[in-house]
């Protein structure tokens, strides 16, 4: 069942560009939504629209069945916010800040006490529970205002960059809350720079790009729909030399000395051995072959920006 669906929304700015430009999409229970989408994309735009924020210019959300747009109220009890800037927790320690949120989103005494001191423990961070907010480090701050969502989340929970600051470790025990999240019936919407995360966090995707939804579907559904199944990594011995053109491939992004170039499974094998032969010769350092990522996805999406001219190929 959609938790959140967002109808062909637009919003113009007063004195600015289509930020939403008619996105439409569902997030349902259970699932982990991905948001990606460069810097101007338009996805706080989107978010804020969805807490109640935002008017939008046209376009409708349904955000657990009421509207935000007419009852901003109701949509904040609904949904809980993780924004991507620092919460301020300057005087009070991460366990008045977590359960002090719980109950102002309502949950009783016991349980606010209860579900505190579970996520502190889950994601590690009980060292810190008493310690004043103006001496935690960033990723600490970081576990606690995602704790701090978590609490009590109500039906969508929407988080902008969540493991901004956090270490590799606890990242993976955030994560591990996100998908509990998930598991208990809520909707995830995760909004992200953050490719590779959201490839192994969200169960679906959504690219955004000029205020549109760009592409969506799963992680795999979105590898699956770009030309070549496999990319050629190639560190080429020269700056300067001229790119290698092979068999069946599709166009080589280059950055430097650094070539990857698409390739079909089928042309893998001739590719290779091409490739061996080039080594040899000394023309390419080293070479790797890989599954296509989503990043190859994504950046084929909306644009690479440091992609450099073609130096002329060379049949190789
Ligand atoms: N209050 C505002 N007034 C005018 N233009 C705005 C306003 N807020 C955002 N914009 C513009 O709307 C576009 C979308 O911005 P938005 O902040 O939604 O993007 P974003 O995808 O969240 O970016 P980021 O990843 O950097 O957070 C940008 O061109 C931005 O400059």
């Amino acid at each position: 069942m959609a938790v959140l669906e967002v109808d062909h929304l637009v919003k113009r700015y007063r004195r600015g560009p289509r930020a939403n430009d008619g996105v439409t999409l569902r997030a349902e229970e259970g699932e982990v939504l991905g948001l990606l989408g460069h810097n101007g994309a338009g996805k706080t735009t989107l978010i804020n629209q969805v807490v109640g924020l935002a008017r939008p210019t046209s376009g409708t959300i349904r955000l657990a069945g009421g509207d935000p747009v007419a009852d901003p109220a109701s949509a904040r009890a609904a949904c809980a916010l993780m924004p991507q800037s620092q919460v301020p927790l300057d005087g009070i320690t991460p366990r008045q800040a977590v359960e002090t949120t719980a109950r102002i989103r309502g949950a009783p005494r016991q349980r606010a006490r209860a579900r505190t001191g579970d996520l502190l423990a889950a994601l590690d961070i009980e060292e810190w529970a008493d310690t004043a907010g103006e001496h935690l480090s960033g990723g600490v701050r970081r576990l606690t205002a995602f704790a701090m969502t978590a609490a009590e989340p109500g039906r969508l929970v929407i988080m902008d960059e969540p493991t901004n600051d956090v270490d590799p470790v606890r990242r993976r025990l955030l994560w591990a809350q996100v998908r509990a999240l998930a598991a208990g019936g809520r909707a995830v919407l995760l909004v992200t720079h953050n490719v590779a995360e959201a490839e192994r966090s969200a169960d679906r995707l959504a690219v955004m790009d000029s205020g549109r939804v760009v592409a969506e579907g799963t992680p795999a559904g979105l590898r699956a729909g770009v030309a070549g199944d496999l990319r050629l990594d190639l560190l080429m011995a020269d700056a300067d030399a001229p790119e290698v053109a092979f068999a069946g491939a599709g166009r080589p992004h280059r950055v430097g000395r650094r070539i990857i170039v698409p390739l079909p499974a089928d042309a893998a094998d001739a590719a290779l051995a091409c490739a061996q032969r080039l080594r040899a010769a000394g023309r390419i350092e080293e070479f790797a072959l890989t599954p296509v990522s989503l990043e190859d996805v994504y950046i084929g999406l909306v644009g690479g920006g440091s992609e450099e001219g073609h130096h002329g190929a060379l049949a190789a």
